[in-house]
């Protein structure tokens, strides 16, 4: 049994915080939305987040940090990649330096290009670091039903105790050393899914679709092996097997997000979807080091409002015929 403390009282920090109590841990989450942790402690719901989804009662929540994070011996940080500077500056005199700190956000930063375990690192560079990423619906944890994902830390040691604590009867972690690969598979998955969910919202069908994602996932796999990232890896939970899943249904915010730009409905006031932030840095860096990357650059210019769907679909298709590779 661990103690563990959550950062981040959203979607995925509480069903993550429910899961973890749930195993047996002990769980304290912090959140900054006095209505969140009042609801969490007193009716075991997160009503703003996962709405309508009852959490293990035994999970513990508070809008003070330094009360979460006393005494923890294992601290899950769920708060999004382009917050994570700003939170981790104001959290960083609280957070115990001989606690493992397990990343669970999913994106790049924009301002540094910089993968979350970068940022972590540069506020805090003594700080041991891990990763978990791979698919999985915040509702879906929440509710108890199973998965399998991927934990990460350049120490395997670390990697598997940190699997060892979160794995439980509905939640199955593999572990890696590839730290990195595990990171940059989450980041880049959640623009392919804007990619899947606009050309089905566009109505250009379900073989548009596999084509985009499976063509997506070859500059997905460029980007990562740039980065050293292991071809199993790419392959894995959190590579392969995130992407399947964030691609192919509306549960998924960035797939529904892509899905409403495609039907051209409004876009003020969506749910997170970090592909949005991440699409533009992901371009440019894929463009830095030249490697091909046309859907990742079709996203972020879409989003951008440099071209159109249809304009991004017919440049994609006019591009010079090549081996598949
Ligand atoms: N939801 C999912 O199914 C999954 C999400 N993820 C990843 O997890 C990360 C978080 O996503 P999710 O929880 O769903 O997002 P939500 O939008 O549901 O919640 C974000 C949370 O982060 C908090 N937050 C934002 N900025 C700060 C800050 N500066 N200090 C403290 N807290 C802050 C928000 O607090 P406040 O309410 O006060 O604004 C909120 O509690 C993302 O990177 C996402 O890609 C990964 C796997 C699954
Ligand atoms: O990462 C996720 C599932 O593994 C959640 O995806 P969305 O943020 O697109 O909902």
């Amino acid at each position: 049994m661990s103690t563990i403390a959550v950062l981040g009282g959203g979607a995925w920090g509480t069903a993550l915080g429910s899961m973890a109590a749930r195993h047996g841990n002990e769980v304290k989450l912090y959140a900054r939305d006095v209505s969140v942790v009042e609801s969490i402690n007193s009716v075991h719901r997160n009503e703003r987040y996962l709405p309508g989804i009852d959490l293990y009662p035994k999970l513990a929540a508070s809008t003070d940090a330094a009360e979460v994070l006393r005494g923890c011996d294992l601290i899950l940080c769920v708060i999004p990649a382009q917050a994570l500077t700003h939170a981790i500056e104001g959290l960083k005199a609280l957070i115990p330096v001989d606690t493992p700190l397990v990343i669970c956000a999913k994106g790049i930063e924009r301002a540094s290009g910089s993968l979350p375990s970068g940022i972590v690192a540069r506020i805090l560079p003594n700080q041991k670091l891990g990763a978990l990423s791979g698919p999985s619906f915040a509702t879906d944890v929440a509710n108890g039903l199973p998965t399998a994902v991927t934990v990460a830390a350049r120490d395997q040691l670390l990697a598997d105790t940190i699997a060892a604590a979160l794995s439980g009867r509905t939640f199955r972690c593999y572990s890696t050393d590839d730290l990195i690969g595990v990171e940059i598979g989450g980041a880049l998955k959640n623009v392919l899914a804007i990619a899947a969910g606009a050309a089905i919202g566009r109505g250009y069908g379900a073989s548009a679709q596999a084509a985009l994602v499976t063509r997506g996932f070859v500059e997905l796999r460029r980007i990562a092996q740039s980065m050293g990232a292991r071809p199993e890896t790419i392959m894995g939970l959190s590579g392969l097997g995130d992407l399947m899943l964030t691609c192919a249904t509306p549960q998924s915010r960035n797939y529904s997000y892509g899905l409403a730009i495609g039907r051209g409905e409004d876009l003020s006031n969506r749910p997170l979807a970090e592909g949005v932030a991440t699409a533009a840095i992901a371009a440019e860096l894929a463009a830095g080091k030249d490697i091909e990357a046309p859907i990742i650059a079709a996203v972020a210019q879409i989003l951008d409002r440099q071209i159109t769907i249809d304009e991004a679909m017919e440049a994609l298709l006019a591009r010079p015929l090549k081996t598949e590779n």
